[in-house]
């Protein structure tokens, strides 16, 4: 399966701290991948150099094969498809649900933006389509995480990074943003979730990648034995 992204050699630091050090990865196109770590391994630093948020200090990011390395910026890579979902869901909380959604279409002719409107609302809970005209800070924490998905659909990616999607939900609604999430992948929405917690990740993704004080230190599909073992061991965290 080809790569829709890769990281080849990627490596940074913030003020000398080291927060990743040569890092290789491929994203196969159309999968869920999960990349696990505990806090400060790195996680939300690969998220943002990923998705061209941040310019690594070195190696390359590629998007289907092309170096998007230089294209790194404020917007990130959203106009190329690679939509990022920082860590904190911030969305407008003043702002409708609506509007919110709007934004994540930003741009876009009325038109466009008013059928992509219908298409995530229907992927979304009755409450967030019932709200559409309350302050989207009136939702509550896993409705506002699906808005903030839903926001980021608006620009129809081809991949969504997330980044700790399950962080300060319980965990009935942690199950729901992951089924969302699945939903995407099956239409062919390659998803990438960074996360402390493994126990959602494992369920829903096709493969895993831990990442340990700045270096990736285990890899698998999570059907393999490897994986499983490295479960068992507690290698993630478990
Ligand atoms: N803006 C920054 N300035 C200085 N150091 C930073 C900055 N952002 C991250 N770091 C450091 O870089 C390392 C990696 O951080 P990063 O946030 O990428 O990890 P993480 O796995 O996402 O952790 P968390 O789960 O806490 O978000 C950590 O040592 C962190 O303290």
């Amino acid at each position: 399966m080809s790569a829709l992204l890769a990281a080849r050699g990627i490596g940074h630091r913030y003020q000398g701290v080291l927060a990743l050090n040569d890092i290789e990865l491929d994203v196969p196109k159309g999968t869920f991948m999960a990349i696990l770590g505990p806090n400060g391994a790195g996680k939300s630093t690969l998220a943002q150099i990923l998705a061209g948020a941040i310019r690594p200090a070195k190696g390359q990011i590629l998007l289907e094969g092309a170096d998007v390395t230089a294209r790194a910026g404020r917007q990130g890579l959203i106009r190329n498809g690679v939509a990022l979902i920082p860590e904190g869901r911030r969305l407008f909380g003043q702002l409708t649900v609506d509007e919110n959604l709007m934004l994540g279409a930003y741009g876009q002719p009325r038109a466009v933006r008013e059928a992509r409107l219908e298409k995530v609302y229907a992927l979304m809970p009755e409450a967030v389509r019932q709200g559409k005209h309350r302050a989207a800070v009136t939702l509550s924490g896993g409705e506002q995480q699906m808005l903030v998905v839903g926001r980021a659909l608006m620009a129809e990616p081809r991949a969504i990074l997330i980044d700790e999607p399950s962080l300060g939900l319980a965990p009935i609604l942690t199950a729901k943003v992951y089924d969302l999430l699945s939903g995407l992948r099956r239409g062919g929405v390659t998803v990438v979730v960074f996360e402390q917690l493994a126990t959602h990740a494992l369920r829903h993704a096709d493969s895993i990648v831990v990442i340990n004080q700045g270096e990736i230190s285990f890899r698998g599909g999570v059907d393999d034995e490897a994986t499983h073992e490295a479960l068992r061991t507690g290698y993630l965290g478990h």
